[in-house]
């Protein structure tokens, strides 16, 4: 599974200088043009969790919904896709009739070059990729939602409203995938966890100034919960049923069922 030509992948060396102290960060070009590169050295796990979600997939997409032509499909919703890295994990797992994907983001960038990358590599699939807020999309019924390191973007006042409309779309028997990096409660296992996931960037090559320069740009933009509150949120929508299935230091993964 490629998830688009390596050659075309460029090093991430976005902190590499100093940079404009209040520069936020953003998912423009040049994060797109490294973006492969910085998920996989800067989150603890993120292959591991993406070679789960076919795994979650089979045991779950029970090809519930009417596609367009009426045959039976399950439909999955990739939400904050980025370069379609889930996608592109389900696709490759699934025959083309029997998955639709709704792969959104809100960042053209993002977006045009995750259309390109999904169907270049699974053009007899059923994958679109949509530009759009998820806070303004409302979902059609589904088997599969997956929220791969989204949800921390929104502003925290949004995220009920959007694991609401997650709720009410999922199918009986269909699953959330929520992935997040957090915080923990108690401030000193807080502390050592931010220092060996800084341990863990620095074995992967990033320098002071880099781990620095992210947490600053970071600030205001990546908003974790601790592990409790996202349960207690997931409760509060309505899930009965949520179990955190992967840790790997401050970066968890749920699943929440319906
Ligand atoms: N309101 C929003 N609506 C839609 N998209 C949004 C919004 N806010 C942020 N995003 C998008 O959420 C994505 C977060 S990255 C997801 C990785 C991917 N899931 C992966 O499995 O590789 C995680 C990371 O970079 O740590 C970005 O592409 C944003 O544009
Ligand atoms: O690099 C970090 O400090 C992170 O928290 C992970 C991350 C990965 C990609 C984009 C934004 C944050």
């Amino acid at each position: 599974m490629s998830q688009s030509n390596p050659a075309t992948i460029k090093h991430d060396t976005l902190f590499t200088t100093p940079l404009d102290k209040a520069a936020r960060f953003s998912f423009d070009e040049q994060v797109v043009a490294c973006f492969p590169d910085m998920i996989r050295r800067s989150v603890p796990g993120y292959g591991q969790v993406l070679a789960m979600l076919p795994i979650f997939a089979r045991r779950h997409c029970k090809y519930r919904q009417q596609g367009d032509d009426g045959r039976r499909v399950s439909r999955v919703y990739d939400l904050g896709c980025s370069l379609g890295a889930a996608s592109m994990a389900l696709a490759g797992e699934f025959a083309p009739q029997d998955l639709q994907i709704k792969a959104i983001d809100i960042s053209p960038a993002m977006t045009t070059k995750a259309a390109t990358v999904l169907n270049d590599n699974y053009p007899e699939h059923d994958i679109e990729v949509v530009t759009a807020d998820i806070r303004d999309v409302t979902l059609e019924p589904c088997d599969m939602v997956i929220l791969n390191l989204t949800l921390q973007f929104l502003p925290a006042a949004d995220r009920v409203a959007v694991l609401e409309n997650i709720y009410n779309a999922l199918s009986e028997g269909g699953i959330l995938v929520l992935t997040e990096k957090t915080h923990a409660f108690d401030e000193q296992y807080d502390a050592w966890l931010v220092e060996r996931y800084y341990d863990f960037k620095r074995a992967n090559g990033y320098t002071e100034m880099e781990i620095s320069g992210k947490r600053n740009a970071l600030e205001n933009v990546l908003i974790t919960d601790t592990l409790d509150g996202h349960h207690q949120r997931l409760d509060k929508v309505g899930f009965a049923r949520h179990l955190t299935w992967f840790q790997f230091l401050n970066f968890v993964s749920i699943v929440a069922f319906k």
